[in-house]
């Protein structure tokens, strides 16, 4: 009986408290019991932060009265998948001495709050800019999450769009607080900077199980902090964000317009660099691109490594959905792989979404996995990306036709070998898309409307007298639109 354990306790807990108590909070707990750890699994958010205040403390009491020097740790955690990347929050024995450092002055937005009231139904009745001073808290609540444990550096595919980056995560992982502190890792969605981020914290783990690693999205950064001004524990806040070994903060672009956790983050970020703790952040732009950030905190970010993840070639396409098929031990063929990755060049997680797709109707229907049996799987899915063609998309096709990168054509670089893609690129946006000629300037690096002018009446021109670039134009024309 793998939960008696959790049993045993709920027995003791119903008697010391009331019923009505009890049902609520106690109750709808769910229990896993396993090597020395009680994950408790509370129904939302809401119910956890409420155990973790009121009862935590009282369920350790209970099971080391129950169970001595074996009473499990007691862990808490929503929800009850237990391969994402929820919140953990574990409690733990209190620091003693609070910290010292001064607040900063600018309050909470109103965004801000938003996010907290989410998080904790609560903090709504708090009044707004609420910062009253720490005078204590039940119990020490440390923050933890669990790493992905699927994404390591074994399961990630390299190819040269994210050489680089993998490099850069591998050294980090090595020698964390080292010479690439912070390591910023950017790029447009679903290309891996998450399943990097990841891979560095679990071999950091690896390497040293007793390293304590934070990952949280930017979000729940911004919730945790309004809600500790909330509960009058910003010490604790900042003593335990300045206490990890290593601090991944996901999608750093949700920070924007949030003054007040920029610059909590800013401080905890300052104290982590000086403590030769590592810093790990992703965005989906390079961090001089990001919109209402404050200037001090984006310079700080290329302090040390900053590195982009580029949307992987066909070759690495075709590499990726041979490890995920690998990884379910489904046999997928080269060409069934490359069929597949031809048609999907968006992004990772989609090529991901329609091999499961595909893998499923196979099980289902028991047929082989072929290129007829695939374009019949994905029917709806390739009509919607046919009918789908974006600035983005185009960018990704030319530079993989031409076989350079996607930032070349968004750079300012002026060779022969990028300005002719850029100006097809160009040319292309503006027949097949109803972008503007501004809108589709500021897509390739922030150019002028009359560069992109220019760009489409030179493609006009030459698709007349270079049959190189007539050919070119219309195998795009193809590629894109059927
Ligand atoms: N090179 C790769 N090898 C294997 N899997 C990959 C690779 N790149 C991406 N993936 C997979 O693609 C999916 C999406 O990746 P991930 O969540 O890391 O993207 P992201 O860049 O963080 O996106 P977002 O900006 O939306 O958060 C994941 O399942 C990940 O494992």
């Amino acid at each position: 009986m793998p939960n008696n354990i959790w049993h045993q306790c709920l027995e003791v807990l119903r008697d010391e408290f009331p019923a009505q108590q009890f049902n609520t909070w106690l109750r709808p707990l769910q229990s896993d019991h396993r090597e020395g750890q009680l994950m408790l699994f509370a129904p939302n958010r809401f119910v956890m932060d409420w155990v973790n205040e009121k009862y935590l403390r009282r369920i350790e009491e209970v099971l080391k009265d129950l169970h001595g020097g074996q009473a499990p740790l007691v862990n808490m955690k929503v929800g009850s998948a237990p391969k994402m990347a929820d919140l953990v929050v574990r409690s733990e024995t209190a620091a003693s001495g609070a910290a010292s450092e001064q607040e900063g002055s600018s309050t909470v937005t109103e965004e801000e709050r938003g996010i907290a009231a989410t998080a904790n139904p609560r903090s709504a009745k708090l009044k707004s800019g609420d910062n009253r001073r720490s005078v204590q808290v039940e119990g020490d609540i440390k923050h933890q999450s669990f790493l992905n444990e699927g994404f390591t550096f074994d399961t990630f595919v390299e190819g040269k769009s994210n050489q680089l980056a993998r490099a850069a995560s591998m050294q980090v992982a090595e020698n964390p607080g080292g010479a690439y502190n912070p390591l910023f890792l950017y790029g447009g969605v679903g290309l891996g900077k998450t399943h990097l981020m990841h891979a560095i914290g679990n071999d950091i783990v690896r390497r040293n199980p007793r390293a304590k690693v934070a990952y949280l999205r930017s979000e729940r950064f911004v919730a945790d902090m309004v809600k500790a001004l909330q509960l009058n524990a910003i010490n604790e806040f900042k003593r335990y964000y300045r206490s990890v070994d290593a601090l991944l903060i996901d999608d750093i672009q949700f920070f924007a317009r949030k003054e007040r956790s920029q610059e909590e983050f800013f401080h905890t970020f300052n104290a982590l660099l000086e403590g030769g703790q590592q810093v790990i952040v992703t965005c989906d732009r390079f961090p001089k691109e990001i919109v209402d950030m404050e200037e001090r905190l984006k310079s700080r970010f290329g302090w040390g490594l900053t590195v982009m993840v580029e949307p992987p070639e066909l070759e690495t396409r075709v590499a990726i959905l041979m490890k995920k098929a690998e990884q379910v031990n489904v046999k997928l063929s080269s060409e069934a792989a490359f069929f597949i990755a031809q048609k999907i060049r968006s992004n990772v997680r989609e090529l991901e979404g329609a091999l499961r797709l595909v893998i499923a109707n196979a099980h289902f229907t028991g047929s082989e996995i072929t290129p007829p049996f695939i374009r019949e799987s994905l029917k709806d899915l390739l009509a919607l990306h046919e009918k789908q063609v974006s600035i983005d998309n185009i960018q990704r096709t030319v530079a993989e036709y031409y076989k350079i990168k996607v930032s070349d054509l968004l750079s300012k670089r002026r060779t022969r070998t990028i300005t002719r893609p850029r100006q097809v690129a160009m040319s292309l946006s503006k027949e097949l898309t109803n972008h503007s000629l501004p809108e589709i300037g500021d897509a390739f690096g922030g150019r002028d409307h009359t560069t992109v002018l220019h760009a489409c009446k030179k493609i006009v021109e030459l698709q007349e007298t270079d049959p190189g670039i007539r050919e070119d134009y219309q195998n795009f024309m193809r590629l894109l639109t059927t």
